[in-house]
């Protein structure tokens, strides 16, 4: 049985007061979600905070983005071992709006992906568990290119990495037409894609097919949570806007916990 992992990515939301305020309020209910796990991605400047508000809770925490590089002259940039440092368990990579407004080259995808590649590899190494998203946008789902993009990613990683390196990831599906639109997916749609991802995964190694946790991504809110976690092939959500709120945030992680039924 996969166990369900609600992750909530705060993007570049926050500061130190609203944080408090917000990781008090997921704490208080932690009791009504202990069955399943619950990761939160602060800005990295927030990350000791989040550190320290969350160790012994049993909730975990990450950062929302890695370099692909170890150390040295990358201004800006956060390496695998500042995240290892920071009792990181989780991190994001290869998110759309990293594509979009920062990514290298959105003209050139090949290299796009493969940095998205070295990043993971990077993770992977340095024992922390890459949730990788991927998502067609707007123009690629409007001529039904979805399956064709997702897999071109998926079977990039697993070019790089070995199809071993999956058993320590986690893959989100974030459509980027249902990212911050309020428009999710419709459940049928994002368990359609969950499955033909789940098949590629299978096409190289049933086991790893069989654990890997894939999340859905995309306006999950309270009130739509459910029927998309009760998918079989949904294993949880990664979450935007609602994991800003506490209570629409506990809403959700208590629907994942209706998949343990
Ligand atoms: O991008 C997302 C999570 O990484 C989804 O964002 P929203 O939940 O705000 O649509």
């Amino acid at each position: 049985m996969r166990k369900p992992l609600v992750a909530g990515n705060w993007k570049m939301n926050g500061s130190s007061e609203s944080n408090k305020a917000l990781l008090e309020g997921i704490l208080s209910k932690a009791d009504t979600f202990s069955d399943i796990e619950v990761a939160l991605f602060p800005p990295s400047v927030y990350l000791q905070q989040v550190q320290s508000a969350l160790t012994g809770t049993g909730l975990s925490w990450g950062t929302q983005n890695l370099s692909q590089f170890e150390k040295g002259a990358y201004t800006g940039e956060i390496s695998a071992s500042m995240l290892v440092d920071f009792g990181c368990k989780y991190v994001l990579i290869g998110h759309s709006e990293r594509r979009c407004l920062y990514a290298e080259l959105d003209l050139d995808q090949c290299l796009l992906d493969r940095i998205i590649a070295e990043k993971y590899e990077m993770a992977v190494r340095a024992g922390i568990t890459p949730i990788i998203c991927i998502g067609e946008s707007p123009d690629e789902h409007a001529v039904g290119r979805t399956e064709e993009v997702v897999l071109r990613l998926l079977d990039t990683v697993i070019a790089h990495q070995g199809v071993e390196g999956l058993a320590h990831t986690v893959l989100a599906y974030e459509p980027v037409w249902a990212i911050g639109t309020g428009r999710s997916a419709t459940p049928e749609w994002a368990q359609d894609v969950h499955s033909f991802m789940r098949q590629r995964v299978a096409k190289h190694d049933k086991e790893i097919a069989k654990n890997i946790r894939i999340l859905y991504g995309g306006s999950i809110k309270g009130n739509n949570a459910a029927p998309l976690f009760l998918q079989p092939d949904i294993d949880g959500g990664l979450v935007g806007g609602g994991s800003l709120d506490a209570d629409e945030f506990v809403k959700i992680c208590q629907a994942a916990v209706l998949k343990l039924g």
